[in-house]
């Protein structure tokens, strides 16, 4: 259901602009989806919600307990569901998990939900943020690395393909990462959201993948 007037149309896939009242982060382990989530959130005054938390919450059971009894599998079923609850809310800023793109149904929730940015981060920097912390199963073997690199193969075109921007978290620090994505949802979204107004120009920095998209196949993007 749509959040707010559907004033704006988008061309691009169909979707219409006005039902994108969301802004999802989606990328690789350690990209910073849930870190940056939480300051944007502050930054915009919105909700905050990290896909991860809420499948811990309405089970009682942390990840790699979930992991541990129902594998992957039954992870992946757990984590669509709370996908999909997440993407029928309105204004939120919500952290997905990393394999959150794997299901091509996820992806069509996401992308039509919200602003979709894509945490773009080297391998090494993702074994950096990510190496004292035992919380992903997925890391839980002898070599990180090779795991996160096959990972990233098969994500990274998934990433790309739901994605409206993507940010290079390598060259950007925390707070400018932050600024950056709010200043683009205030471009492109806010004015989805009652009682808010649009804002004027491109963030700088950003790349902006509806629109690379939307010229490579003669469409105009949002
Ligand atoms: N832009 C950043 N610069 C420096 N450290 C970061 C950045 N983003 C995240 N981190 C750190 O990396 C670790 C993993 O971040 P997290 O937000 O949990 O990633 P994700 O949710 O994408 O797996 C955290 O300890 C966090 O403080
Ligand atoms: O990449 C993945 O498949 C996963 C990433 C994790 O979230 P983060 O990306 O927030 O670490 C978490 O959902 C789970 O351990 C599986
Ligand atoms: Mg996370």
């Amino acid at each position: 259901m749509p959040c707010t007037t559907p004033a704006q149309v988008n061309t691009e896939r169909g979707i219409p602009l006005a039902e994108r009242t969301n802004i999802v982060l989606v990328g690789p382990m350690g990209a910073g989806k849930s870190t940056v989530g939480r300051h944007l959130a502050a930054r915009l005054q919105m909700p905050f919600v990290d896909s991860d938390r809420e499948l811990e919450s309405r089970t009682g059971v942390d990840i790699p307990t979930i992991f541990e009894y129902e594998g992957e599998e039954g992870f992946r079923r757990r984590e669509a569901a709370v996908l999909e609850d997440l993407c029928a809310r309105c204004g939120i800023v919500l952290a997905t998990g990393g394999g959150a793109v794997m299901r091509p149904e996820n992806r069509e929730q996401l992308q039509r939900c919200g602003l979709v940015v894509y945490l773009r981060t080297p391998v090494t920097l993702q074994l950096k943020r990510t190496a004292r912390d035992r919380n992903r199963p997925l890391l839980q073997t002898e070599d990180p690395r090779a795991r996160l690199e096959a990972l990233l193969e098969v994500r990274d075109p998934l990433y790309r393909e739901v994605a409206h921007l993507i940010v290079d978290t390598d060259r950007e620090h925390l707070r400018s990462t932050v600024r950056l994505i709010a200043r683009q949802y205030r471009n492109e979204c806010a004015g989805n959201r009652p009682g808010t107004q649009p804002g004027k120009g491109r963030a700088p920095g950003a790349r902006n993948n509806q629109k690379r998209k939307a010229a490579r196949s003669g469409h105009r993007g949002a």
